[in-house]
């Protein structure tokens, strides 16, 4: 299934000769993206990062991706439907397995030899999920293969300066966990994984609507209450946003409209933006004074939970540092893994130095 066009980048790629099926895949915790170098722009497809496996032996998957979620609720009982990641890591090496090969199947076509494919997965993966993603990549044929992390994906994608010895930051707010990274000279010198994201905004909220309604609702519709109306509390005067959502009185088991406002989502979003506050100043904590004024600069917030209003304001309120946020905070990271599959010297070290010249 193609999502988006290939139609919005405007950083120059060029693939060499023969080597058009290289792939940079974002294996993340909610969606897994796919991103294929065509000419010099991008052809993406994204999948829902789900599994539909035998409740008895969940490492026999039945379906994949969409089919896995059209599975949901309609299955009969011995079938079910799972992440195989949570909060960033792998739970199942076989159905992230089965992931993997479902994602290199929709970028390349059938005939197509499998070329270079780089996966991007969170920076604080250990060193057994980084072979294990790599042996699947192998397994699948793929005769290059290259796991790196996310932040440093995101940040190439997002055409930040990261040769320059300056330094940049990401701060990756994806749907299980938030990446907080910093480069410098081609690599990551620092890195502080928060496991927290957009999943547990939505548990806050479904909490917050039960505490102050009586009311049980769904996590689906906590969530695109969240997207449609939600923002982060900052300093700015930001505009206070409703929405209706339908529920279950706890009290008379009858269908009742609850309204969700901007301020309540902020109020569930708090707990989450505290934690990412709380890791941003460990990494200033530890952040080099040679450091600081690129990061000033060059700081970009990627990830779908980034979208959330006043995010950009209230770091700036807490840090004093002015994060812009990514035009395409959800593919970037697959973006910037595609960069690398088309040309991996660019993380070659004398790359980067040239680069520097
Ligand atoms: N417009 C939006 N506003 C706010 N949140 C959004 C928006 N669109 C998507 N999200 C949230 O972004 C999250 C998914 O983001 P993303 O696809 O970057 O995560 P992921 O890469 O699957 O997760 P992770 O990086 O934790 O492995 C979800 O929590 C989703 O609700």
């Amino acid at each position: 299934m193609k999502l988006f066009g290939s139609n919005d980048n405007n950083k120059k790629i060029e693939p060499k000769k023969g080597i058009t099926n290289s792939l940079g895949i974002d294996l993340g915790t909610l969606n897994t993206v796919i991103a294929k170098p065509s000419g010099d722009k991008f052809d993406l497809y994204q999948i829902p990062s789900v599994v539909a496996v035998k409740k008895e032996d969940t490492s026999s998957v039945l379906a994949v991706g969409e089919e896995a979620k059209l599975m949901l609720g309609r299955t009969p009982e011995d079938i079910v439907a799972l992440r195989p990641l949570r909060k960033g890591v792998i739970e199942s090496i076989a159905q992230a397995q089965a992931l993997l090969v479902k994602a290199m199947e929709i970028g390349i076509k059938e005939g197509e030899s499998v070329g270079r494919i780089v996966i991007g997965i969170p920076g604080d993966s250990s060193e057994v999920e980084r072979g294990a993603v790599e042996k699947i990549g192998r397994d699948a044929g793929a005769n290059y293969i290259l796991v790196i992390s996310e932040g440093l994906a995101a940040a190439i994608g997002a055409g930040l300066p990261i040769a320059e010895p300056d330094g940049t930051m990401v701060v990756d707010i994806g749907a299980g966990s938030t990446d907080l990274v910093v480069i410098s000279l081609g690599g990551i010198t620092d890195i502080e994984t928060v496991r927290v994201g957009g999943d547990d905004i939505d548990n806050n909220i479904v909490d917050l609507v039960k505490e102050k309604y009586n009311v049980g609702i769904g996590i689906h519709d906590a969530e695109a209450a969240k997207i449609k109306v939600g923002m982060f509390h900052c300093s700015e005067d930001l505009e206070v946003q409703t929405t209706e959502i339908i529920g279950k009185s706890i009290e008379t088991n009858r269908p009742k409209k609850v309204v969700i406002d901007s301020l309540l989502v902020a109020d569930a979003a708090e707990p989450i933006m505290q934690e990412i506050i709380n890791g941003l100043n460990l990494v200033l904590e530890r952040l080099s004074p040679e450091l600081i004024t690129g990061v000033y600069h060059n700081s970009v917030a990627v990830g779908g939970s980034s979208q959330l209003k006043g995010l950009k304001e209230r770091i700036c309120d807490e840090l004093s540092i002015p994060v812009s946020i990514s035009e395409d905070p959800m593919t970037v990271v697959a973006k910037g893994a595609a960069i690398v599959a088309a040309e991996p010297r660019a993380l070659e070290p004398e790359v980067r130095l040239k680069a520097m010249k």
